[in-house]
């Protein structure tokens, strides 16, 4: 259970089932402070699982992990969490501005009232990821690519330590793609950030490293992500080999 000082996220053998299928098996892996880390793998290999077992909405069915050094529950204020767009729902009537100011629910002195503090944070999000000029509008009325930025500006005022976000740019266009990357490569500087995606080609620009999963775990660095293995995770059931970085 002894990590470093500089492991912020340790995911020690974990397994975990739906019901009786099994979707990750004796996971393995310490995510460090500063990294850029890109989860990987084909649909249903366990990525959004894997998210919210550390998030704490799911608890492993064996094995431990340890946010902070602590449980994934305890851990959650400093942890921000940009879901898949797909999976929000937007059909009620509020605007961005409003949800971009969810993010500070909890964290502000006066539970259930805004600061203006809050709201402050609120602009400067929207201004960041650039969608200041959309904030009185519906979420009804947004494109794909704008609600995600909402969704990544709502998890900035949070000011996590850590942001995980579960394919954030999935149905949006190329440019607007690179544009949400180079902002986290910035953000990168002083937070520490897991990214779910599919495009490997794409994200091997920005990530420091790349963990792999198909249920198993295989991780390794960006300049060793090569066909071979690319072809070896995609193409065929995989026996794979656990490479961590640290033997102690
Ligand atoms: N709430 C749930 N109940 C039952 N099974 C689930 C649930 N959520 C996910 N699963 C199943 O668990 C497996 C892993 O799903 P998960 O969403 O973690 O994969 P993923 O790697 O994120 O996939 P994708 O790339 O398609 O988003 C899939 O087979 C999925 O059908």
């Amino acid at each position: 259970m002894q990590s470093d000082a500089q492991t912020l996220i340790n995911i020690d053998n974990v397994s975990y089932a739906y019901d009786d299928r099994p979707v990750l098996e004796d996971i393995t892996l310490d995510i460090q402070r500063g990294e850029f880390l890109g989860l990987i793998g084909p649909n249903a290999g366990g990525k959004s699982t894997l998210l919210k077992l550390i998030l704490g909405l799911l608890q492993p069915d064996r094995g431990t992990i340890r946010v902070f050094g602590d449980s994934p529950a305890s851990a959650r204020g400093r942890l921000g969490y940009v879901p898949q767009h797909a999976a929000f729902g937007r059909d009620f009537p509020i605007s961005v501005e409003e949800t971009v100011m969810l993010g500070r629910l909890g964290l502000s002195g006066s539970y259930g009232r805004f600061s203006r503090d809050d709201h402050e944070r609120a602009r400067a999000a929207l201004a960041t990821v650039e969608i200041e000029d959309l904030r009185r509008r519906g979420l009804q009325e947004l494109s794909g690519g704008q609600l995600q930025r909402v969704l990544i500006a709502r998890a900035l005022v949070c000011e996590p330590e850590v942001l995980l976000l579960d394919e954030p740019t999935a149905n949006i266009d190329m440019r607007a793609e690179e544009d949400i990357f180079a902002l986290l490569k910035e953000y990168n500087a002083h937070m520490t950030i897991v990214v779910v995606s599919h495009d490997i080609a794409f994200i091997s620009t920005y990530v420091s490293r790349v963990a792999c999963l198909n249920r198993q775990l295989v991780c390794h660095q960006t300049a060793q992500l090569d066909g071979k293995l690319i072809e070896q995770l995609y193409g065929a059931p995989m026996h794979l080999i656990n490479h961590n970085h640290h033997h102690d």
